[in-house]
């Protein structure tokens, strides 16, 4: 493997223990980071707005809250959690007044460093943590002593120590317990907007739903759709998590198997490949990033529009009401302690 991997022997805690590290942002990642930092033996501050809703939240998870300029003024390791769309504005109301020589800032994700949003001056370090997972499965694994795998990237190594102090962080939220893979701002950003657009969140989302109305379009029952085209799609991702796609085609039956082979390219045929490249495209040039900023300043008005219809489409309800069904769907992945 041409990688550099880093498991918790490689990274040394107590860098980060020595330090006083502020959490910018309270939700999905920042709760993870924060609770799991904390419980790690490390000094943290969250900083949010005065009428954030997070606020409540932090408070009662025992975390000390003060606004993000304050946060970003007391610590020596600033971790931005904050939206990608929000992070550029609080960077420069907040983070730039209180930066100063030997201080880091930290990212969950290269989004504003790669677009050339935030520009931090040559004396910090910069560097990013990024989980391969949702913020709620990240402090999981760390409560079940186990940790979601974390790239990790320096941009810039003022103190030339910016590594070791990533690698620490990383093994401060279980990261270091599955491995810290390195790679750079430009990767992480392009493949990670890459993988939820056209496969995860994109593509997956896409032919759930067209599977799903094929089959009611042409008279099956919804709770019978739903569980062929969304609810066994766990059990077989689970199966490829396990041992790869191989390990799933030898557990399904051999109809299902020949199906696989024989269909399979037909669905996501040269067509869908040519668009997955453009889409690549898009966000290489920074075409992606320039619309969906614009996007973030007109107030969000084709997201929330999708994000409506999203909601509104069939599979949600009949969803719904199955899961209801289903006991052992109980312990919600949001549901983190
Ligand atoms: N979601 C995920 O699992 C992953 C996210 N990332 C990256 O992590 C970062 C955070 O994303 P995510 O956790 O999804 O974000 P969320 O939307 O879940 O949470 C954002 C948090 O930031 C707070 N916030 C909003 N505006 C401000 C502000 N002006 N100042 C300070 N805090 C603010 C919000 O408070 P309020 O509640 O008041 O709105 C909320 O607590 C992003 O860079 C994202 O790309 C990376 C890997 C996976
Ligand atoms: C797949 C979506 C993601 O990139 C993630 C959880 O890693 C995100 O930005 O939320
Ligand atoms: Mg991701
Ligand atoms: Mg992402």
């Amino acid at each position: 493997m041409s990688v550099e991997v880093f498991y918790d022997d490689d990274a040394d805690l107590g860098l980060i223990q020595a330090k006083k590290v502020a959490v910018i942002g309270y939700g999905s990642q920042g709760h993870a980071h924060a609770l799991s930092l904390r419980d790690s033996g490390v000094d943290v501050v969250i900083g949010l707005p005065e009428g954030s809703k997070s606020r409540p939240k932090a408070e009662e998870q025992g975390l000390r809250v003060v606004t993000p300029a304050q946060a970003a003024a007391e610590a020596d390791v600033i971790m931005v959690l904050a939206p990608d769309t929000a992070q550029r504005g609080i960077y420069a109301e907040s983070i730039a007044p209180n930066l100063a020589p030997g201080k880091a800032i930290f990212f969950g994700h290269g989004f504003n460093i790669r677009y050339g949003l935030i520009k931090p001056p040559a004396e910090v370090d910069v560097a990013m943590v990024a989980p391969k997972g949702p913020g709620h499965l990240v402090r999981r694994q760390y409560s079940d002593g186990k940790g979601v795998p974390c790239l990790v990237a320096v941009e810039q190594d003022a103190s030339g120590n910016a590594l070791a102090l990533a690698l620490a962080y990383a093994k401060g939220i279980g990261g270091t317990r599955a491995g810290a893979i390195k790679t750079t701002f430009t990767e992480e950003t392009e493949t990670d907007l890459f993988g939820e657009q056209a496969v995860l969140c994109g593509g997956a989302s896409a032919l759930v739903q067209t599977g799903f109305e094929v089959l009611t379009e042409a008279g099956y029952a919804p709770e019978v759709a739903y569980f062929e085209c969304l609810h066994e799609l766990k059990l077989i991702v689970d199966l490829m998590y396990e041992g790869g796609i191989a390990k799933m085609r030898y557990s399904i039956s051999d109809t299902a198997e020949y199906g696989d082979l024989s269909r399979g390219s037909r669905i996501i045929d040269s067509r869908v490949k040519d668009e997955m490249r453009k889409i690549l495209g898009e966000i290489q040039s920074g075409e992606f990033a320039r619309e969906w900023v614009a996007e973030d300043e007109a107030g969000r008005p084709n997201f929330t529009k999708w994000q409506a219809e999203g909601a509104a489409h069939p599979i949600e309800e009949t969803g719904k009401k199955l899961r209801g069904m289903m006991s052992w769907v109980d312990r919600p992945i949001t549901e983190t302690a």
